[in-house]
């Protein structure tokens, strides 16, 4: 079935549009480090703004805990919107509360407000159902549509992204509409070799997508955070670095699997190991099967993949013919743990056929590290979602619009 698109609501001048955008933009000391996912947001908010909708955007940022925590408020992001609409752009001081509520009713057409991160409400994440649905409705309360355009944030069933969509008339954002169309075709019809490379730090959501990826790759790349798992599975001991102990047996399955199915699993054979999480640590590479022998034993962390395994997966990915790639493979955010993720940025770009690179840090890291979007075939918005979509799994966010 197709996604339902903006034109299905109808005119929409004078009536109030609710955005479901994705603002959860990386920033540090507060600042916007990258500002891709604004940019992403201005195709719909522009089109509804033409059209002289009043426009509300909703989003969420980082992962705050059901209550207000100012390190989480979507200031940064709103100020940048404004910026870039050329308009200015307030915010609300809560999400559904009396400074939301008054700051919608005096909306005018053609005029954008933010209302304040979703997640500072418990209902937005909650795994019961009533809590979310009484969440949305708050929500709903508030305008006449739903545009959903957050596509980082589809695999959630959350109340901006599901519950609402239900009670209010909904419909796909451009930018939700061009992810699906690029990535949907890596789902059923991809030129191979066909590569998948994954790292970053959210380890337990992208362990979850591996077993549903192994029947449709040819190579398997891991990096990041994440690899310290599959190094405890093969038996090594892996220092202070980031681990999923619980995860160790799925792991140990999952190898086994790739092995069955003729998957090559590729995983780092040296990792740059620090004495600290900071960027001017003290830092050695060592063989992935020692890294409590560096100088920092038991309490060095793995902050990189080393060189010898950047090497190992730009060949990797050379002379595949699609790769999609998640996750950056070490800290980049300190030059010093950057290489392992330039040089897979740098792999990519050298591809002769379809390179994607998804998720708000890996497409921040590519931006930072000096490539462009052009030198990539497409640089999606979304990380764990685009995951999920080309494991074939129905999306919530997506189903609830008809796809
Ligand atoms: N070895 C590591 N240890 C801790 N954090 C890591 C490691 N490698 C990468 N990261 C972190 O992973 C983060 C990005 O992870 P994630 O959110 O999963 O990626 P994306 O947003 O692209 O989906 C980055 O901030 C990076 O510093
Ligand atoms: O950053 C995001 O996803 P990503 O890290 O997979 O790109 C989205 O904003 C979703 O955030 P969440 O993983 O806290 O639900």
């Amino acid at each position: 079935m197709p996604l339902s698109t903006i034109a299905s609501l109808g005119p929409l001048a004078e009536k109030t549009v609710i955005v479901r955008c994705d603002l959860n933009v990386p920033l540090k000391d507060g600042v916007i480090t990258d500002d891709g996912r604004v940019r992403a947001s201005l195709g719909t908010i522009s089109a509804l703004l033409e059209q002289r909708a009043k426009v509300v955007v909703i989003s969420h940022l980082g992962r705050p805990k059901g209550e207000p925590d100012p390190q989480f408020s979507l200031a940064p992001a709103a100020a940048r919107l404004g910026e870039l609409l050329g308009q200015d752009v307030p915010l609300a001081h809560d999400t559904v509360g009396p400074s939301a509520k008054s700051l919608v009713a005096a909306l005018e057409p053609g005029r954008v407000v933010v209302l304040e991160n979703l997640r500072f409400n418990p209902g937005e994440t909650s795994k019961v159902d009533a809590e979310r649905e009484a969440f949305a409705a708050e929500l709903a309360a508030m305008g006449d549509a739903v545009v959903s355009d957050g596509f980082g944030v589809v695999h959630r069933k959350q109340a901006s992204v599901y519950d609402l969509a239900k009670q209010l008339p909904a419909a796909a954002g451009q930018l939700v509409e061009a992810e699906v169309e690029v990535l949907a075709r890596l789902i059923d019809d991809v030129e191979r070799p066909y590569a998948v490379v994954l790292g970053g730090s959210k380890v337990s959501d992208k362990l979850g997508v591996i077993e549903n990826l192994l029947p449709r790759v040819d190579r398997l790349v891991i990096g990041g955070g994440m690899v310290f798992t599959f190094l405890a599975a093969k038996g090594y001991a892996v220092g202070s670095s980031l681990l999923e102990r619980d995860q160790i047996e799925t792991v140990k399955a999952q190898i086994a699997e790739a092995e069955r199915r003729g998957v090559r699993l590729v995983l780092p054979v040296d990792i740059t190991v620090a004495d600290r999480f900071a960027a001017d640590a003290a830092y050695e590479h060592v063989p992935a099967d020692a890294i409590e022998s560096s100088s920092f034993g038991a309490s060095g962390i793995g902050l990189d993949i080393g060189p010898a395994s950047a090497d190992a997966f730009a060949a990797a990915i050379a002379d595949a013919k699609t790769v999609f790639w998640n996750g950056p493979a070490g800290v980049f955010e300190f030059e010093q743990f950057a290489a392992g993720t330039r040089a897979i940025a740098e792999a990519l770009t050298k591809i002769g056929g379809l390179s994607v690179v998804g998720g708000g840090d890996s497409a921040a890291a590519v931006r930072t590290l000096g490539f462009s979007d052009d030198q990539f075939g497409h640089i999606s918005t979304g990380g764990g979602a685009s995951l999920e979509l080309l494991e074939g799994k129905r999306l919530p966010g997506l189903e609830v619009l008809g796809w």
